[in-house]
């Protein structure tokens, strides 16, 4: 962990890339989870944009910025409803991203044997389109833990130290 920071800091002078920050809840656990790094981003002075699922119409993550998405599994393995608008869509429109780097967030509970599938649904489409995930796709057990935010936040860490070869021009 001391390790982790003392590399994070001197990362702050390098270019950082806009972290495009999505998230799609149904209970609040993935907001929260999002708004946490939103918090840590901030403080690290890494540009950051939260965007909650109802302002993601027409988007189409830049590839010259980073995309983190964290989401829960609601239904049987399904994406929460107000993010998987955006889903869709994306997948109808079909960009072709292949300078998008990403990484992915998935709330679930492995007591379902669609454990984190919204999660795997969004990896999936996103390696369809070409773009290219850093890091491994994080899964957060809500049988294991009560503080998913906690872990995400280790993990995040970690995923800013991969993407680094990503914010080289
Ligand atoms: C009705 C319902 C259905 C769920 N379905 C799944 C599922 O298919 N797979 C999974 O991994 N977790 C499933 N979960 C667990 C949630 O993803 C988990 O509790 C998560 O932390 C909720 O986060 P949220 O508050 O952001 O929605 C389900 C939970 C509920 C209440």
């Amino acid at each position: 962990m001391f390790e982790l920071y003392v590399n994070f800091v001197p990362r702050a002078k390098e270019k950082m890339k806009n972290i495009n920050l999505v998230f799609g809840t149904v209970y609040g656990n993935a907001q929260f989870v999002a708004e946490t790094l939103q918090a840590q981003l901030v403080d690290a002075h890494w540009p950051v944009a939260l965007m909650s699922p109802e302002t993601l119409a027409g988007f189409v993550p830049p590839e010259d910025e980073l995309l983190l998405i964290v989401t829960s599994t609601t239904g049987q393995g399904d994406i929460p409803d107000e993010l998987n608008v955006w889903f869709e869509t994306l997948r109808e429109v079909a960009p072709y991203l292949p300078k998008l780097a990403y990484g992915v967030i998935a709330l679930g509970d492995s007591s379902y044997e669609t454990f984190c599938h919204a999660g795997i649904k969004f990896d999936e489409l996103l390696t369809e389109l070409g773009a290219t995930r850093v890091g491994e796709l994080l899964k957060l057990d809500a049988c294991e833990t009560m503080e998913p935010e906690v872990e995400a936040k280790v993990w995040l860490n970690q995923w800013l130290l991969l993407t680094s070869p990503c914010n080289v021009d």
